[in-house]
Formats: C-alpha cells, structure tokens, sequence
C-alpha cells in the first residue's frame, strides 16, 4: 500500500510550496492537470488542501485508506482529505483549541462530498464505546436526512445544497465525537414553488412520491407520479439519472427513526410534505368580480385532513385577507393573482419552518449527551464544519444568488484576514523583511452590499420598508442614485454602450472578486419582504398537525411588529457564523471543479484556471512561497530542541532566542532558510523543519537508550566486589540520570513520556541519598543490598495498609521498582488521556467476565482515574471517585480486583486483574488515590460484580503448583504455591 501510495505520487508535485519553480498560474494548472489525470485529486499548498472535483469514484476511501492517514505526520503521506482531518484532529487533541474546516468552491466543486469523507473518517477514527457508536450514527445520518430536505438538482449540480450547513462535532477529552450542532442558513424557499428549466424541486418531494409505500401515498392521498403535481412539474426534469429516489427513500426512511424522529413525527413531516404538493395543485377562478374562488375542493380536502385544519378556515384564508379596522376585523377578498401568491407564500413558509424544526429535532438527537448527561461543556473541544452553497452564475440569476454569493464574498474576506493578511502582518510585526505580496482585498465589494445606509442591503430593505409604492425597479433607480459610481457595480442606465449591450433595463451586476455576476432585480422585493399574509399564520395556528403548530406558535411575535427582511437575517447569521469562525483554528479546503458537464476525465481548462484565480490559490501559493512554513516562540522552539547542541543541553543561561540562534548554528541552518524575529524564528522550508525533528527524534532515542544502559549498568554494578568504586560510579550515574531525567521533564511535549523515568528519579534519588548518608557505613555489597532493600520495603510499607503485610508474597518483590516504558502505550491513547497527566502504567492480565479468558491488557493510572488499554483502545475508564476499593489476597499470588460503584446496569462491573508488579502497582494505585484503606486483604474468596447485579468469585488457595482455572458458577481459582 505504502509502495502503491508513493508510486503514484511521483505524478506531478503533491505541494505546491515545496516547489522551487512553479509559481506561475499555468504552472499550477499543469499540475493540478497532470494530477487529475492520474487521479490524483487532492494537492496541497501548504497545509491548504486542494481538491478536483474527480466526478468517478475512486478507491481512495476505504478503512484501509483511513488507518494509513491516522496519526501520520501532514507531509509523510500524499495530499488527502483524511490527512487534513486526521491533523486538524490530532491538534485539537494536544492543543486543547477548537478547529474549523473552511470548504469552498462553487456549485457542484465537491463541498458536501469533502464534509462527508471528512465525517466519515471521525466516525472511524474516533475511539467508540456504545455511546459514542450512537453519537457516530447520528452525526453520519444526519446527512441523507438535510439532504433530502434541503438540496435540489440544479443546472450546476445534481444534489446542490440549497441551504448553508455549518456543522459542530463535539469531542471529549479522550477524542469521542460526543455530539454535534447543526446551524442552517438561509434555505432557498422560493425553489418549493418555482424551479428553473432542469432544476427539480427538493429531493423529499420525488422520494416520497417515487418511494413512499403504497399505504402511506394512499394515506396522504398522492399518486405515484410526480408530473401529477405541479409543484414537481416546472423544470421538466422529474427523473434524473444520477438520482434514485426509490433507494434514497428508503435511506431517509431509515435515518429519521435514527436521529429520533417518533412515528408521529414522521407521519406529520410526511403530511406535510404531501400537503405541500397538494397546496400546489389548488386552483383559483375569478368569480363574477374578479375575486379568487376555488375551482376544485378536493387538494384542499386533503391539505385540510393533512394539516388538521377545518377546510373553510383554510379556505378563507388562501382567499382573504385580514384587515384590522379599529375595533372590528374586515376579510378583504383576494384577486386571483393575490390569492396564488398567498397560497405559494404559504408552502414556501410551511416548508421552510419545517426545515428549521428538522434541524432543531436533529440537533436534539446530537446533543453533547453522555450517559444520559449533558457533558461538561468545559472539557470538549470542536473542529466545525463549514459546508456552504458555493459562488453561483446562472443565465438568470436572482435575490437567492445574490445573498449567497454575498455569503461567498464573507467567506473570502474571512480567508483573506485569517491567512493573506494575517500572516504578512505578523512579518511585519516581527520585524521579518518582507516584500508584500499583493491580493485582492474583497473588502470593497463586501463594502458595496453590506455597507450601513450605503450598502445594497441596506437600500433593499429601505425600499422595502418605506410607505409608498416600492417595486424592485425604484430599488434599481435607488441603487443607481446612491451607489452608481461604484467600481463594482453597474447596471443598463450606468454602463458605456458596450457594456450597456449585455444588461437589460431590469438588471445590475456586481463584480465579485469571483467574477461579474448579472441580477436580474424582478422578485428582490417580494423575496426580502417574504410576506405571509397575517391570516396565513392564524389558519397554521390552528392545525392539529403537532409540527406546524410547534412551527406556528401563538406566541410569534405578530405582524403588527414588522419582522427583519430576509437579507438582514442572512446578513446577521453571516455575522454570527464570522464569529463563530474567528475563535476557531482555520483549515481549508479549496474544491474546484473541472468541467460543466459533470463529465470524469475532463479538465477544462478555461474553467479551473479562472477558479484557481478567484480563490486566492496563487496569493496564497506566493505569501506561502515567499513566507515561512513554521514559526515558534523561541522559549518553545529551544524547549524542544536544546537536546540536539551541547552548548544548549541540558540547560542554556542566556535569552532564548540566544539559545536558538547557538542552537541552529550548530544544526547548521543556512542563512536563507531561517529568520529570527522579534520573538520567534521562522523556518521558510518544510524539509529543514522535518531534518530537525527527525534529529530530534534519533536523540531522543539514543537519550532513552542510554538511561535504559546506564540504569542497566547500574544494576550490574550491584555486583562489583569494591563497594567503593561501585558507589562512586553509582553517583555519577544517578547524576546523570537525574539530569537526564529533568531536561525530559522540562520539555513540556515530552511530558507524557516523564513518567516513565519518574520511578528511576525516584531509584536514583534514594540511592544518591543513601550513598551520600551510608558509604562510610558500608563495607561490602551484601550490606549495601540489604540497605538497598530495605529502604525500598520501607518506601512501600509507608504507603500502603499494614494489613499488606500479611501477604505472603511480600517480602519477594523485586528490590527495584519495574522498569516501565511509555512505549509500551500507544500514542493514540497516549493523546486521548494526556490531559490528565499519566502517572504509571504496567501490563497486566485481565479476566473477562463471561469465561474468565485472560487477556493482555495495560492498566495505566493517571491523576485522575485508571485506565484499561488495549493497543490503541481504551476499554474501561474508571473514576477514583467510583473506585470502591481493591482486594488481594492474603497469598501469594498476584491479583488484584478493583470494585467500581456502577449504577447503571449496562455499564462494566468490577475487574479481575493479574499483575506482576503487584506491590508497586498497589502502592501508586494508594499514592495517587490518596486512599490507603482502599486495598483490602481477604482470605479464601472474594465476591465481585460482573455487572451490576450479576456476581461472581475469585477462590484463593495454596497448592503445590501455581494455577488460575475457571469454576462452575462464575468461580474463577486462583492456585499459588
Ligand atoms: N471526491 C469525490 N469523489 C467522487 N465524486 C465526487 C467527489 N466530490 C464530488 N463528487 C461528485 O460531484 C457531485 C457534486 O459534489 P457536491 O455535491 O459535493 O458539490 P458541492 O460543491 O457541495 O455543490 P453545491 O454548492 O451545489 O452544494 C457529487 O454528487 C459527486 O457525484
């Protein structure tokens, strides 16, 4: 695999910034070409990924894929979507920050693909217990579900997000994804009533039409054929190759029991999924005054039955309007225009509230719940997922694409601030010379639309607002009055003759940084207003469906007080979604895609060149090139490093950044691929970052091996006849070991390996002591042995019960504590229980509770619960606080049984453990528990819990031989000599 992976990376250049010749554009689409041809799909710039739209399937997704990219440092592998996860992951896990991952591109460039591979790597990688296995299908389900809500065929993509989605994964300190959050912006609604020519409506509409079951259309009184209904109707594209909706039923059929839909729900949504076709289908007639009537009862029927609302009230409603005249309310009848109009504002309400209520109900369903608990908020950290409508161009483009590609131009802002603009400002501040690289500031643009009292959202919602006769055309002749000198901005009345040809009299175009844009301005009033006449509420207000009332509430703020405008809603969400982004860590993937056609294999040129270009990729492959990969305050940088120069290790007197520019001399770092700033050093190259680390990573080794050697030989020395010479040496290894062992502690990353010396500190320090008070005293070995010894006895006797002593193993334990290896625990755990600092590991033997089956296990204590590990996999987690207590036996044998107070019944019982560091275990066990009468020395047998409720029986005997067999009756012998 590993083989295949490289091989197939020789293809084109797999980073752009470790390249010394390509800078240009056209060298960057040769690669990004060359790449995709060989389906080479992602590049990285830096740690931006990019990412080509393949449109085939690829076997890169696999588990397997997913176990190579976890834990491997960023650049060790080929650019993927999973090394960007893993790492963003693997950093929130150490750093204890929260992340986000920015993916963009236009329509149809692969965003929600990105944001599922990268959801589906999390549900893999993340440890699972039964809980977080629930939390995994929930967040993984939740997709199909807005899916099928909330995307569309467009001309541009056959499943476009017609909703922005930012998603939060909860994790818990151990790395759990414990639960997730869902914000949604601003559904296209309009699409409910009205599709473009080769667009559809919502997917749920044709699934439940295509798919639904027999009964359930008869129960909701559809046909199964979408062409019935008119609403389904109007881009004359029903059936679409790349859509089943038969099997994508049944995905979401499945799916909303598992995000904790009850039946009721679901039979409301889909009542009101149906009635909202039904809606469509109603048909009106003027009557003899040009007043709307209804030319057919029977859709009404059913959207009366569906909605529980009594047909004359809804009748009234979709035909009337209420006016309120000082004392007394006047029904004012609609014209037949009117009444169309309140009926489509009506289904686009009813179906843009049920969407918000579906993802409020999702949400629900991920709540950060653990064991029925809320969890400790203080103790997860986030990596949030944005996945949001991309830049979008139609032939006619309306109010819709102008709110979100106003969206895209926030995002791009939020890029250039966080990466463009930051970084070159941090040179400067640290004083790096440095020679600007120049990009294109969006901030004019964004500016023109969102500009108070200036900007176009502010005029929209003015004209909106005013008394008088508002039509979109005055808001074009208000644009025009107030922002028509604008450089980005231009319409048929304001361009020369050239550009005059290309507008007509009812458009304006914006020159966004992602290209010019034409809006034709018919429907931006009624779509900001998004008026639903105030009897429309009050006959929703009376329905019996469950949702629609939860969704009409009694206590809406009424229409007296004029609700915000659509784009001042989206322009506030935007502002909180900015905020939301900024606390954050960013990564980015940048999707692009490589034809219009959808088609596998093509690269159009034209097209990815112009996307390349408006999302920055060259600034940022320039500031990337020109700028510096890495950069650490000294004191963190020398911290680390120190052990690879003498001249800074173990301890360098003098500033740090003194120490550093000794310690990268010595290293040999050539003047061009380093800066030293005001407080940090820069590194311009990946590769001189890595030869450092890999440096380090040899001495680190070599270090251990040596402690290893020394506390060996030290052993050996034991044996040497001449006290004397034996205890000098002895000194000067414990010196060294001690130094050695401070110089690890010092270095905070190493802190989760400290441990592992921390009981040859402990060896070492007595036995300087001991030398330094007993060497006139002693004569020979044998008298320094029993010194040796008994001390050690002492150390443990002071901490645990004096009931251990009648253990009859007691006095044979080796004199020396257990040599432990932080190898010995894998990194991954390592990671997940760093924050709570490891205090002591040792191998041990677990019996299962069903058939006692030993199995080899790491028991790790930290500060503040025990741990069991398998490899990579922490099985049980047990709290001090619900630690009982621990009994052994008064033989001498070496099990221990650690009692857990557990009330909930699935939970894990007691454990039965076998370890060969019995004492020692015990004594840090009591030591870090503070708790001596927890360890309780039984004769004969000890009763444990399976599981809450479910006993079982360790029997101690003697014997002549030494044996562990199992019982009937949940009795497991343990035999010792
Ligand atoms: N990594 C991939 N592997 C295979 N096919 C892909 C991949 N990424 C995208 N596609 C194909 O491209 C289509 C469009 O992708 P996607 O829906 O992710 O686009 P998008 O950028 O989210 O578009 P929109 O902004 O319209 O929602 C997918 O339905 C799929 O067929």
């Amino acid at each position: 695999m590993e083989a295949s992976l490289t091989a197939r990376d020789r293809v084109g250049i797999q980073d752009f910034v470790l390249l010394d010749t390509y800078t240009s554009e056209t060298a960057c689409l040769d690669n990004l070409r060359k790449r995709f041809h060989e389906n080479l799909i992602y590049t990285y710039i830096g740690t931006l990924l990019v990412s080509v739209n393949p449109y085939k399937e690829l076997d890169i997704y696999s588990k397997k894929q997913m176990d190579t990219y976890m834990g491997v440092n960023f650049f060790e592998l080929p650019p993927h979507i999973y090394a960007l996860a893993d790492n963003a992951f693997r950093t929130m896990m150490s750093e204890f920050n929260n992340h986000f991952i920015l993916i963009s591109g236009e329509s149809g460039a692969g965003k929600t693909e990105a944001s599922k591979k990268i959801l589906q790597f999390y549900a893999v990688s993340c440890p699972s217990t039964k809980v977080l296995n629930n939390v995994r299908d929930r967040l993984l389900l939740s997709n199909p579900v807005l899916e099928a809500f909330g995307n569309a065929k467009t001309l541009k993509n056959d499943n476009s997000s017609r909703f922005g989605k930012y998603m939060d994964i909860q994790f818990d300190h151990q790395g759990g994804a414990v639960g997730g959050h869902i914000l949604s912006y601003l559904l296209e609604k309009s699409r409910v009533v009205h599709q473009n020519h080769g667009e559809r409506n919502f997917h749920i509409f044709y699934q439940l039409v295509e798919g639904g079951e027999e009964d359930l259309l008869r129960w909701l009184g559809l046909e199964r054929n979408c062409k019935h209904y008119r609403y389904l109707v109007q881009g004359n594209c029903a059936k679409v190759s790349s859509i089943n909706d038969k099997s994508d039923w049944k995905t979401v059929r499945k799916a909303l029991s598992v995000i904790d839909l009850s039946e009721s729900d679901i039979e409301n949504l889909f009542g009101i999924i149906a009635s909202v076709l039904h809606m469509g289908n109603i048909k009106f007639e003027a009557d003899a005054r040009g007043y709307a009537m209804l030319n057919n009862n029977q859709e009404m029927q059913w959207v009366s039955k569906l909605l529980g609302i009594p047909n004359q009230v809804l009748q009234q409603g979709l035909t009337h309007r209420k006016i309120e005249a000082k004392s007394e309310e006047v029904f004012s009848p609609f014209s037949v225009d009117h009444a169309v109009y309140a009926r489509d504002a009506l289904a686009k309400a009813i179906y843009g509230r049920t969407f918000s209520w579906l993802v409020n109900k999702i949400n629900e369903s991920l709540a950060n719940m653990k064991e029925g608990v809320i969890w400790d908020s203080s103790r997860k950290t986030v990596i949030g997922l944005l996945d949001i409508y991309g830049f979008e161009v139609f032939s006619v483009n309306s109010f819709e694409q102008f709110c979100i590609n106003y969206c895209n131009e926030k995002l791009q802002q939020l890029f250039i601030e966080l990466t463009l603009k930051s970084e070159q400002e941090e040179y400067e501040m640290e004083g790096i010379e440095w020679e600007p690289v120049p990009y294109f500031n969006n901030k004019i643009i964004c500016d023109l639309v969102e500009e108070k009292f200036r900007g176009i959202i502010s005029l929209l919602d003015e004209e909106c607002l005013r008394p008088g006769e508002a039509t979109d055309l005055t808001f074009l002749e208000k644009m025009e009055d107030k922002i028509g000198g604008h450089p980005h901005f231009v319409t048929h009345k304001l361009a020369d003759q050239k550009t005059r040809k290309t507008l007509k009299r009812g458009d304006f175009r914006l020159l966004h940084y992602a290209g010019e844009v034409t809006y034709c301005v018919v429907g931006f009033l009624d779509k900001n207003n998004d008026l639903l006449y105030r009897n429309g509420k009050e006959v929703m207000r009376q329905s019996k469906n469950a949702i629609i009332k939860h969704c009409f509430p009694s206590t809406e703020p009424d229409s007296k007080r004029r609700p915000e405008t659509v784009v001042t809603q989206f322009k506030n969400s935007l502002v909180g979604l900015t905020e939301i982004l900024m606390m954050k860590e960013p990564w980015y993937v940048r999707c692009i895609k490589p034809n219009e056609a959808k088609q596998p294999g093509h690269f159009d040129d034209v097209l990815v060149r112009h996307q390349v270009k408006y999302l920055g990729l060259m600034e940022h492959l320039r500031v990337r090139r020109a700028g510096f990969a890495y950069r650490r305050k000294y004191e963190v940088f020398l911290q680390r490093y120190k052990p690879l120069c003498p001249d800074t290790w173990p301890n360098w007197k003098g500033t740090a950044a003194e120490g550093v520019r000794c310690l990268i001399k010595h290293l040999g770092y050539k003047s061009d691929e380093y800066k030293m700033g005001r407080t940090k050093i820069f590194i311009r190259h990946p590769r001189t970052l890595f030869a450092t680390e890999d440096a380090f990573q040899v001495c680190k080794h070599k270090l251990a091996t040596r402690i290893q050697a020394k506390y060996k030989g030290y052993k050996l020395l034991l044996h040497l006849k001449h006290v004397k010479q034996t205890m000098s040496c002895l000194i000067k290894i414990a010196t060294k070991i001690e130094t050695c062992w401070r110089g690890m502690m010092a270095r905070r990353e190493r802190q989760r390996r400290a441990w592992a010396v921390t009981d040859l500190l402990i060896c070492s320090r007595f036995i300087k002591g001991f030398m330094n008070r007993h060497q006139p005293a002693c004569t020979d070995n044998s008298e320094y042995l029993a010194f040796v010894r008994h001390s050690y006895l002492t150390r443990l006797k002071e901490n645990l019960p004096k009931t251990i002593l009648e253990k009859d193993s007691w006095l044979t334990p080796p004199p020396i504590l257990q040599e432990v290896s932080a190898e010995d625990i894998s990194i991954k755990v390592l990671q997940m229980i760093q924050h709570e600092k490891v205090k002591y590991s040792v191998p041990v033997v677990k019996y299962d509770r069903n058939g006692f089956r030993p199995r080899l296990r790491q028991l790790i204590f930290t500060q503040e619960a025990a741990y069991l590990v398998e490899e990579a996999k922490i099985k049980q987690r047990i709290d001090y606080s619900s630690l009982k207590g621990v009994s052994v036996s008064n033989l001498s044998d070496n099990f221990l049984i650690l009692h857990v107070t557990c009330d909930d019944s699935k939970q894990k019982g007691d454990l039965v453990l076998q370890c060969d560091f019995l004492f020692e275990a015990l004594t840090k066990l009591s030591v870090i528990v503070n708790k001596q009468n927890c360890i309780h020395v039984v004769q004969g047998s000890v009763r444990f819990d399976i599981q809450p409720g479910r006993e079982g029986f360790v029997d101690f005997k003697s014997g002549q031989e030494s044996m562990v067999y199992r019982a009937k009756n949940g009795h497991l012998m343990v035999v010792s000599l």
